[in-house]
Formats: structure tokens, C-alpha cells, sequence
């Protein structure tokens, strides 16, 4: 299929397509100047600054270009209710395919704009592209699912993750396939643990509509956490292309299952308390506006899993998101066995400490800690940590994301069966929270987090 001309962003007036996709747009366009891309802001009420919202977005980051200029000039505003078949079918009607349209809506919006969709005439090579979530729970996301499979091909659909499409996780595909230092060590020989944090000083910032039905671990770890542990533990592909990628991504989801039978045992859920971070004040979550206290949602939640393959058994993967904490962490963590012979030269009677990986999910900035030294070193062995700055990526995450849309290259979008995957592992988790096994522990704004399970 041709790269895609016309990107209709449908719910054009919300906070998402100023704060991000315009934005990551921008950066696509800077780094590819050739490319011509005519974005159609689309919403139910006239957007007379549309314009002006364009450049706007496009100026925080410094956007510049012949495609830039292309687009600025290029795109128009036009009414249209998503949930309507006359103004979609007029909209379609009126575009040179292929087209893609972008839901930038509420999930409901989006299922009643997706059955309508289902009553029209669509072009063959429509692309449709979804934001989390895909559903609510595993049945409404196969529905869901199910619905846009008779809409067209999945090699046309877009269920958008951008952690997937962070810089620093495509860096991280990067660094473990492009050299032998790393690929033969991934595995449960040499792997005690992993981590993967995405722990951050915001609260609920305004978003309680969509938060507090949300909650944690449906915002947090059925999407993106779970998706960037199944990148970073997945086999090697034989190709970086959308058939190996998704297919390889969605084996892991389906090997994956909670570390203890218990959810007691190897999840924890909180919620913050009044507190502060860096001088600004936070209330109690439940005083938050909007927020209903009935319906205990969590602001914290870590979860250990296994992916129980040949390659993974027998090494804990554990995800862990919180609002307002007060030192946060954004970062995988691949924690090394121990050497595998001990010298008692070496300090702790050779029992040193196992070597450490960390890529910072932010800057895509990697440390190594390594335990280096001459045995008989007077001044005996150290821990180094050496980092490697990868920072200042060209694309953003979300120009990552378009750039596989418009291009119509899934390899890093969700497959439909993975997004379920993620649901069917969810409400295992969520069945330790309703039958009250896992408690919703307090833990107070600009704090590390509730206690864990190790700790007393
Ligand atoms: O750090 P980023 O790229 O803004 O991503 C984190 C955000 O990701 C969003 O998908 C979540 O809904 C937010 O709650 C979260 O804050």
C-alpha cells in the first residue's frame, strides 16, 4: 500500500492530538522532509483556531521543513460528529485514498463510532488507528476486536502503544540484535530478574473521568508495561518486519502468568495520601475532584510474572507504576547472575554481587554496573557503572507511531490477540483485588510507594 496522504484525526479538538500527536507529526516531518502528509482536524464542534493549533503544536518542537510547510499549508478543520454514518460517509467520501483515521476519542466513542463505521462503504485500504484501551475487560476487548476485523484486514489496524514506540525501547531492539554482547546472555541461565519501573511525580492532574475508572494497572501495566516486557523478553526475530514482531511478542504475552498461584504473594496496590513533591502540595486521591472513594481505584500497582518458556522459566519479571511518587524511576532493569564460580580472592569470599543493566526509559540512557579489578588488587573490586547516552532521539514516541501508521508497517503496533493476552493476565490480577486479597495499601504523595511484599 502507498504511504498514507490523509490522516483524519477524529476528536481533533482534544488534549491528545495538541500534546502529542501534533507534535510527534512534527517530528516525523522534520526528519523526513519529503514526506506529504494533509492532517484533517475532525470534531463535532467547528474548531476556528485549527490553524493555529497546527503550528502551535508543531513550534514546541522546533519543527522545519518543506514537509512541515507542506503540512501547515494543507490542513483544514472540518465538522464531524464521529458517531455519525452521514458525516463519516460524507468525510470518507470526500478523500483521496488511502486514508487513515486516527480515533483520538473516549473508548465509548469510540465502539459507537467503530459500528457505525460497520453500516457504510468503506475504502479498501482504510487504516484505522486506536488508542488505549482496547476494551475495559477481556470479553469487550475481543468485541471490540471482533468489530474492527470486519472492517479491515488487521495489517490495517493500529492499536497504538507508545512505550513500543519509545526511542529508548527501539534502542534497546537495537543494542540486543546489532552486536553479541548482550542476545546470548538473555535467558534464564544468566538472568536472576527484571524490572521494569515507570514510577512518576503526577498525580491525577484533572483526568478523573478517565483515571478513576482506569486505575493503575489497566493505564499503566495492561498496556504499556506489559508490551515493552514483551519486546525486551521476546525471541529473536528473523526479520524487524510486522509479521515476526507481533506474532513473536504475542508468544510471550501467551507463555506469561502470574509468579504465585496468589495474587497475594506477588502483586501490591496503593493509593497516595496527602503529601508533597517538590514544594507542590497533592490532596488525598480520594479528595481529588471527580474522583468516587466507592470505587477504591489504585494509583500504585507492581505485579511479578513469569513467562514460563524454555528460555524464561524461573526468573521474576516484575512491573511496577505509581502516581506521585516522590523519587521516580523510569527504567528497565535486567539484573545478572552471580558469577558462576566463586574465588576467594574476591571480596565476600568471592560472593560478589551479580551485574546490572539499566536503560532509562526517558533519556535512553544505559548503565552498566560491572564488577571490576584484579583479584589480587590492593585495592580490590569495584562496582563501575559506565553509561552510554543515546539521548536526542529525531522522533518522538508518538512520531514513531505515525511513522508506522502512515506507512502502514505494524511491527511495533499491538495484534489483537496480544491486547487480549494482556486482559487475560489483568483479570487474573483484578480477582485478588475484588475478593479483597490484595489490599489497597495508603502510601502518602512524594513517598516511594506502599510497602512490599519483603518488606516488614
Ligand atoms: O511519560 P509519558 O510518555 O507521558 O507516558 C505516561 C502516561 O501514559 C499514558 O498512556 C497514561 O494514560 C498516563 O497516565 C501516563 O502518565
Amino acid at each position: 500500500m502507498d504511504s498514507i496522504k490523509n490522516l483524519v484525526i477524529l476528536g481533533a479538538t482534544g488534549d491528545l492530538t495538541s500534546r502529542l500527536l501534533l507534535p510527534g507529526l512534527a517530528t516525523l516531518l522534520t526528519a523526513q522532509p519529503e514526506r506529504q502528509v494533509t492532517v484533517i482536524g475532525a470534531d463535532r464542534q467547528a474548531d476556528e483556531a485549527w490553524e493555529q493549533t497546527v503550528a502551535a503544536a508543531f513550534g514546541t518542537v522546533q519543527a522545519s521543513g518543506p514537509a512541515v510547510d507542506y503540512a501547515l499549508k494543507t490542513s483544514s478543520f472540518t465538522v464531524c460528529d464521529a458517531t455519525s454514518a452521514t458525516d463519516l460517509q460524507k468525510l470518507l467520501d470526500e478523500l483521496a485514498s488511502p486514508v487513515c483515521l486516527y480515533f483520538a476519542l473516549p473508548p465509548q466513542v469510540t465502539m459507537k463510532s467503530l459500528e457505525v463505521l460497520n453500516e457504510l462503504n468503506l475504502p479498501e485500504d482504510l487504516v484505522l488507528a486506536l488508542e488505549k484501551p482496547i476494551g475495559h475487560d477481556l470479553e469487550s476487548a475481543r468485541e471490540l476486536n471482533r468489530l474492527v476485523g470486519q472492517l479491515v484486514p488487521e495489517s490495517q489496524t493500529f492499536r497504538v502503544d507508545h512505550f513500543l514506540n519509545m526511542p529508548s525501547v527501539h534502542s534497546f531492539t537495537g543494542l540486543r540484535f546489532a552486536n553479541r554482547m548482550l542476545e546470548p546472555l538473555l535467558n534464564r541461565e544468566h538472568v536472576e530478574s527484571i524490572e521494569i519501573n515507570y514510577d512518576e511525580t503526577l498525580g491525577l492532574e484533572g483526568r478523573a473521568g478517565f483515571y478513576d475508572s482506569s486505575g493503575a494497572l489497566r493505564d499503566m501495566i495492561q498496556s504499556h508495561l506489559l508490551q515493552v516486557m514483551a519486546l525486551v523478553m521476546m525471541e529473536p526475530p528473523s526479520r524487524i518486519d510486522a509479521v515476526e514482531l507481533p506474532a513473536l511478542t504475542a508468544h510471550v504475552l501467551r507463555s506469561t502468568r502470574l509468579w504465585d498461584e496468589d495474587p497475594a504473594r506477588c502483586v501490591v496496590r496503593g493509593r497516595y495520601t496527602a503529601g508533597e513533591i517538590n514544594g507542590k502540595k497533592y490532596p488525598d486521591y480520594i479528595s481529588e475532584p471527580g474522583v468516587d472513594p466507592e470505587k477504591n481505584t489504585e494509583t500504585f500497582a507492581q505485579v511479578t510474572l513469569e513467562v514460563d518458556s524454555w528460555r524464561w522459566t524461573g526468573v521474576p519479571v516484575t512491573l511496577r507504576s505509581g502516581k506521585a511518587i516522590g523519587e521516580p524511576c523510569k527504567e528497565l532493569v535486567i539484573h545478572f547472575r552471580r558469577p558462576a564460580h566463586e574465588y576467594p580472592q574476591f571480596p565476600h569470599d568471592g560472593r560478589v554481587p551479580g551485574d546490572r543493566l539499566r536503560l532509562l526509559l526517558k533519556s535512553g540512557q544505559l548503565e552498566f554496573e560491572l564488577n571490576v579489578g584484579g583479584p589480587f588488587d590492593a585495592r580490590g573490586m569495584n562496582r563501575v557503572t559506565a553509561q552510554t547516552d543515546t539521548a536526542d532521539p529525531i522522533l518522538s514516541s508518538y512520531g514513531n507511531v505515525l511513522r508506522g501508521i502512515l506507512d502502514a508497517d505494524a511491527t511495533f503496533s499491538v495484534r489483537g490477540d496480544a491486547s487480549e493476552e494482556c486482559w487475560r493476565l489483568i483479570e487474573e490480577i483484578q480477582r485478588g483485588f475484588d475478593d479483597g486479597s490484595v489490599p489497597l495499601q495508603d502510601y502518602a504523595a512524594g513517598s516511594e510507594g506502599p510497602r512490599l511484599p519483603t518488606e516488614s
